[in-house]
């Protein structure tokens, strides 16, 4: 019997690699065992599981997502096609409704109505930091996992930002436009050094941690502002509230996720309590500066420069995109003086696109070969040490249901004639996730127990791998 989830991937062995800039990562080979989150030590007879099904696994691959996370998921034998964009919604819905897997980066917009058509998908990997693109909540609703590479990009993003704050503080996009047009306009009226200076970061997580020992180290004062109380980096220091940053700070830098409450965060209000001369960088997420505001704040001479990776509304693809079609103040922007341009590259570094590829496609893996779900974003955190050759009858259930009272009874009822080897569950919200490796069990049983592990009614998604 084969249900619209269910999956077959070969059971081949993947490269693992060892890229992952992630001070935290503990990367789990679908071959180990261990503490369920803990490090994990290499199994050398575990068992290759394989889905209770036969359709191959479709993964599906846009934005230029990179070759090594390609290549990891191509030697699992899964079908996998690539797009070097995103896909509009339309084109995008009639892809996304083959394929179990899909990989994104930033652009594309993963929202309940396209996941609605997403009736074989069992996971999502973005291929970056940001999952703000993502309708998270209605992924998990539909037992859908979506993993990320929290770390990969950071220094990348830090490196840019240094970049820009020099680059700002000389002037150095518009001299050398000028010489670009053939025009030699040798001043210093309106140019600094950075030591010395102030830098307020908004938002002191990984990037904004980064950037903290980066700056100090050209010399500059660093005071960041986060809603949580975050241990300080060198002689960083943390100030109370927004405006006392913004009211401190010579060059400010924004490294918030884009959630309602970094929306329009800095707007006319904050552009007032910033220091007359001061510069703005943002790297973070379009939604975080009122673009508007900002361009009246430049045309006033309150911000003397300013640089923009991220835009509210960014094109699919590379191309003469960049217009007021876009976003209807673009063609203001681009008439502004030291003001600093890019196209979302704060990541876009080799290093960091080759960390992510692997990082995120290791992660796919992992849960389509042995349903683990350790650092998914929407999803508890639930790994058993694999299954080995010594255990050729087990199997392993994985339930994904409704966090509701009186299911682990139905469940056991279910399971109770097979000795359970180990069992692990977890709830986040309103969905819990339950994986439990089971003996004394064949092609006919496994059938048996899909079919009454479907029949539940806290079912959202049942999967069974052996
Ligand atoms: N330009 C790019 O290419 C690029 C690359 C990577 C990440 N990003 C963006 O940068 C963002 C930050 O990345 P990160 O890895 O540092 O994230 P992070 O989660 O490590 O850090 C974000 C910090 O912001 C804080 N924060 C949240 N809401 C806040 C608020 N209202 N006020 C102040 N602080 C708040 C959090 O507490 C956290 O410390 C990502 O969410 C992503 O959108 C952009
Ligand atoms: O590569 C991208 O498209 C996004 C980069 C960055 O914004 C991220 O969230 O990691």
């Amino acid at each position: 019997m084969t249900s619209a989830r269910d999956i077959r991937p070969r059971q081949d062995d993947f490269a693992q690699q060892h890229l992952s800039a992630s001070p935290n990562a503990s990367f789990h080979s679908p071959s180990s065992h261990g503490s369920a989150l803990g490090r994990t030590v290499p199994l050398v007879n575990a068992k290759h599981l394989k889905p209770f099904a036969t359709q191959d696994i479709k993964v599906l691959l846009l934005e230029n997502v990179n070759q090594t996370g390609r290549e990891i998921l191509s030697q699992q034998g899964y079908q996998v096609e690539y797009l070097k964009s995103s896909l509009p919604e339309d084109q995008l819905i009639e892809k996304i409704r083959d394929v179990h897997v899909i990989g994104i980066r930033s652009k594309t917009k993963l929202t309940a109505r396209v996941l609605k058509e997403a009736k074989n998908l069992i996971v999502i990997g973005c291929f970056c930091i940001g999952t703000n693109q993502v309708d998270l909540q209605y992924a998990a609703d539909n037992g859908i996992a979506v993993f990320n590479s929290p770390f990969s990009n950071s220094r990348s993003v830090a490196e840019l930002v240094i970049g820009e704050i020099i680059m700002l503080a000389r002037q150095l996009g518009d001299r050398s436009n000028e010489m670009h047009n053939g025009t030699w306009n040798k001043v210093s009226n309106g140019c600094w050094e950075i030591r010395g200076k102030t830098l307020g970061i908004i938002g002191y997580g990984h990037i904004g941690a980064q950037l903290s020992v980066l700056a100090e180290a050209m010399g500059m004062s660093v005071i960041y502002f986060d809603v949580l109380n975050i241990m300080s980096l060198g002689t960083a220091r943390q100030v109370e509230t927004l405006e006392e940053l913004l009211g401190q700070a010579d060059y400010i830098t924004c490294h918030v996720p884009e959630i309602p409450e970094t929306k329009g965060m800095i707007g006319q209000t904050q552009f007032e309590q910033m220091k007359t001369g001061s510069y703005l960088i943002n790297a973070s997420r379009g939604t975080v500066v009122d673009i508007p505001a900002l361009i009246d704040a430049m045309r006033s001479g309150k911000v003397a420069g300013a640089a923009l990776d991220v835009y509210p509304n960014e094109p699919a693809g590379n191309g003469d995109y960049f217009n007021n079609e876009l976003n209807t103040w673009g063609a203001d922007l681009r008439s502004l003086k030291n003001l600093i341009l890019t196209p979302h590259i704060g990541g876009s570094t080799d290093e960091a696109q080759k960390a992510i590829g692997v990082e995120v496609a290791q992660a796919l893996v992992r849960y389509v070969n042995e349903g683990s779900t350790l650092g998914a974003v929407n999803l508890p955190e639930v790994v058993l040490r694999s299954l080995t050759m010594d255990e050729p009858n087990h199997a392993r259930v994985i339930y994904i249901h409704k966090n509701i009272p009186g299911v682990l009874r139905k469940v056991n009822e279910i399971i109770g004639d097979h000795n359970v080897d180990k069992q692990m569950t977890d709830s986040r919200g309103d969905v819990a996730y339950l994986m439990a490796d089971i003996s004394n069990v064949d092609t006919a049983t496994i059938k048996d127990l899909y079919t009454s592990f479907e029949s539940l009614p806290s079912r959202i998604m049942t999967r069974i791998l052996y």
